[in-house]
Order: structure tokens, then sequence, then C-alpha cells
């Protein structure tokens, strides 16, 4: 992957006063996700687009201590059509772009998404364990908790899903390489075109949205239902219950 830097490196693509530009949203976004165990040890991280212009972070560093000024920029217009040999149009002097390019990148141009989060959240690798134990399930699915009314209906569909939806989140395996997981997400992506996020074994979650708002929203919901659902493996409830969607209202119960 080459980083290629313009003569005069384009230096204002990170620099704002604006709190909501991307390449300040980034770091803020990444300091509180630390505070939630999404991002620690350098693991996990957070990608922006603006129109044509992703911002991403460096690779291997401490998510929540970057500043704008670390960010990489690229122009997904400037790519090649496989979106390989990457070129940016803004990099920091030293270091390389994030290893999650690649995924952020596939919920960029797949999916349409402005915001692409990844965490390794302990919450989402025990999902991804307890599936295991279920012959290696590659699917993680919950109904009947208010939270999933957090989710999006799915790709070009308008509305949040309901109390009675079933939530469905794919699993793929991880690999050595995080690069490596793209033609994988690619293929969640295509087998469930609805889905906004992917959990990958043993490893964490990609989740995005079409704005930062509802990208973050939906990481939150996400990993609200994953602590929920362990609680629940513990505890012996299933995560998939029949309760019907017209109960007797409590009047009629008390008559
Ligand atoms: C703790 S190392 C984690 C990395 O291998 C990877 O999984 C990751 O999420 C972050 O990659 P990075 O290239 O630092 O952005
Ligand atoms: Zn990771």
């Amino acid at each position: 992957m080459s980083a290629q830097q313009e003569p005069e490196n384009n230096h204002h693509l990170v620099k704002s006063e604006d709190q909501d530009h991307p390449a300040n949203l980034i770091p803020s976004l990444c300091a509180k996700f630390w505070n939630l165990g999404w991002v620690t040890g350098t693991g996990g991280g957070c990608s922006i687009r603006d129109g044509d212009l992703v911002y991403i972070a460096p690779s291997g560093v401490q998510k929540e201590l970057m500043k704008a000024e670390d960010l990489y920029v690229l122009s997904l217009q400037q790519q090649q059509p496989d979106l390989k040999n990457r070129t940016y149009v803004r990099s920091p002097p030293h270091g390389r772009p994030s290893q999650c390019t690649p995924l952020f990148l596939a919920a960029f141009t797949r999916r349409g998404a402005g915001c692409c989060i990844h965490t390794h959240s302990q919450w989402a690798v025990l999902v991804t364990l307890l599936l295991e134990t279920q012959g290696a399930s590659k699917l993680f699915e919950i109904n009947n908790i208010e939270q999933i009314k957090g989710f999006g209906r799915g790709f070009q569909k308008s509305g949040n899903l309901g109390y009675h939806d079933t939530l469905r989140i794919p699993v793929i395996e991880n690999t050595a390489h995080e690069e490596d997981l793209t033609e994988f997400l690619e293929e969640a992506m295509d087998k469930h075109p609805d889905t906004y996020a992917v959990l990958v074994r043993r490893h964490g979650v990609y989740v995005w949205g079409d704005n930062v708002h509802k990208a973050k929203t939906m990481c939150e919901s996400l990993d609200y239902l994953f602590q929920l659902a362990v609680q629940m493996r513990h505890l012996g409830i299933p995560w998939l219950s029949d309760i019907p969607e017209t109960l007797p209202s409590a009047k009629a119960v008390k008559q």
C-alpha cells in the first residue's frame, strides 16, 4: 500500500475549528470509545466519509490519544476501482494508515455509509465465542428487546426495526491480517444486504451508518444488546422469544 503525498500535503484538510469536522470528530469519538473498552491497546478505530473524502486513523497508535494532524485523508475518486494500492491526498509525516482501511472503504463504497466504527468490545467477542459453542454459528439473532429499535431497517430502507423484529448480525471468521477480512466482510454484506454490522469471531465488530450519529447510535445499541445477550445466556434465557405481537392488555388481564 502506498501513501503518496501531495507536495503541500493538504494539511488544511485536517485543520478546522469546527468540532464536528471529521478530523476533529475521529479523535474525540475514539477518546470516548476508549472509555467504553472499545478501542483499548490500539485495537479498533473509526473512519468518517465526507462526500468524496475519507478520514482515516494511523495504524498501531493509541486511538484515544491521536490528534487531527495524525489523520490520513483519501479521495475515493482518485482510487483504482479495486481500491487496492491506495493513494492519499493527505498523510502525516510518519507511520501508515489503519489496517482497517479496506474494511471501512467497503462500508463507504458498498453501503454509502458516512461513518464506520470498529470495536474490540469484549461483549462482541464473547457473543462470537458463545456462538462458537453452537457449531460456529454465523448469525447472532435477538428479538423482543426494546433496544432493537435503535437499528435501521436496512440499506436504502427508511425507519427503524420494531420491538418484535429480529435483529440479525452475521459473523465472519477472524484472519491473521486485518486486510484479509475484507473479502469476507463484503461477502457478509452481499448475503445480508440490510445489516449495519458484521461480527468478527474472537476479534470484535464493524458497525456503519449513513452518518456519524447513526453509526454511533447503532454501535452503542449493539454493544448494549451483546452485553445483555451474554448475561441472558448466563441466566439460561434464550435470545429469541416467542412473544405474540398482541398481548392482552393489563386491564383485560385484571378482569
Ligand atoms: C491490538 S492490534 C489490533 C489490530 O490488529 C486491528 O485488529 C485493529 O483493530 C486496529 O488496527 P490499526 O491498524 O491499528 O488501526
Ligand atoms: Zn481489529
